[in-house]
């Protein structure tokens, strides 16, 4: 499992890096960017905080635009943000060339379908594969893991969260697509990946995995409502009548005036950061 630095940069007393190597899960290099705290390495592990970004992002969007750092240098997170797709000339994406399908917008599913089955498994790498090679290459506490993520990678954290709740001690997320199997986005994506077989879909929806029995300590999450993506497909609603049913704490904020941009994520960033620390011990 090598890793190549791809750079490192001092912030905050900590170091930002930002990896390349080869995915074993994907079949494609993969780049993913690291927030190490200060003093991680001497003698402290730090918990691991993992970002899962949305539609058409890279590890840069946030690491450049998600002004996480101060507050993971404070707190002592560590702050992980993978690719969200796997990449290369030969991966193939969307046939008409959207921006919500292939490329940038992996689902964080394992895919069923050719010809995605062969490079798009998102599901594999996020869960098994770079927790793995992240323990084996930096000093950090993997007993001490929490999630969040953005649109499509809220989804990512919810869906992941919740089905393995031994493992993630929190979970957040911005924006989320909760129940992808009954809006656009998510029918486009889980029909290209996995097909026809809406109860194979079921494991990727969060509003279904919590129909389902699935079952999580506690969850936050920030939604503007001047998101023009509100109302068609993110839908945080449902979110909150399963979590209301199945018993789940759900706290569901509605943020006036805000939109579905990096300018909203960045407002709110410090509480999840606040939140998953009071959470990570
Ligand atoms: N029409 C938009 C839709 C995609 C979108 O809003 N992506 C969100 C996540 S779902 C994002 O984070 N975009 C990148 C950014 O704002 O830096 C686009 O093509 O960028």
């Amino acid at each position: 499992m090598s890793l190549e630095t791809v750079s490192t940069s001092r912030s905050h007393g900590g170091v930002q890096g930002v990896y390349r190597h080869r995915s074993r899960a994907t079949g494609t290099d993969m780049t993913f960017s690291l927030y190490m705290p200060p003093r991680a390495g001497e003698g402290a592990r730090p918990p691991v905080v993992w970002y899962l970004s949305g539609l058409t992002c890279t590890h840069a969007n946030v690491t450049e635009k998600g002004e996480f750092r101060r507050a993971c240098s404070e707190l002592g997170l560590a702050f992980v943000a993978p690719d969200t797709s796997p990449r290369g000339a030969d991966v193939p994406g969307d046939p008409g060339g959207a921006y919500d399908f292939g490329l940038g917008a992996g689902f964080y599913v394992d895919a069923t379908r050719e010809p995605f089955s062969r490079n798009y498994r998102m599901w594999s790498y996020v869960v098994e594969e770079l927790p793995e090679l992240i323990g084996a290459h930096f000093p950090v506490d993997r007993a001490r893991q929490s999630i969040m993520g953005h649109s499509m990678g809220g989804h990512g954290a919810l869906t992941v969260a919740l089905r393995n709740p031994d493992r993630y001690r929190a979970a957040s997320a911005f924006a989320p697509i909760v129940a992808p199997s009954q809006v656009p986005w998510g029918m486009k994506a889980l029909g290209g990946y996995l097909g026809d077989d809406r109860q194979a879909w079921r494991k990727h929806d969060a509003v279904a995995l919590i129909e389902d029995g699935a079952r999580f300590d506690s969850l936050l999450v920030d939604v503007g409502d001047a998101d023009p993506f509100l109302t068609e497909q993110l839908r945080p609603e449902m979110l909150q009548q399963a979590c209301a049913r199945a018993g789940i704490p759900l706290t569901l904020h509605l943020r006036p005036g805000y939109d579905h941009s990096y300018y909203f994520i960045s407002t709110f960033m410090q509480d999840h950061l606040r939140w998953h620390a009071d959470r990570l011990g």
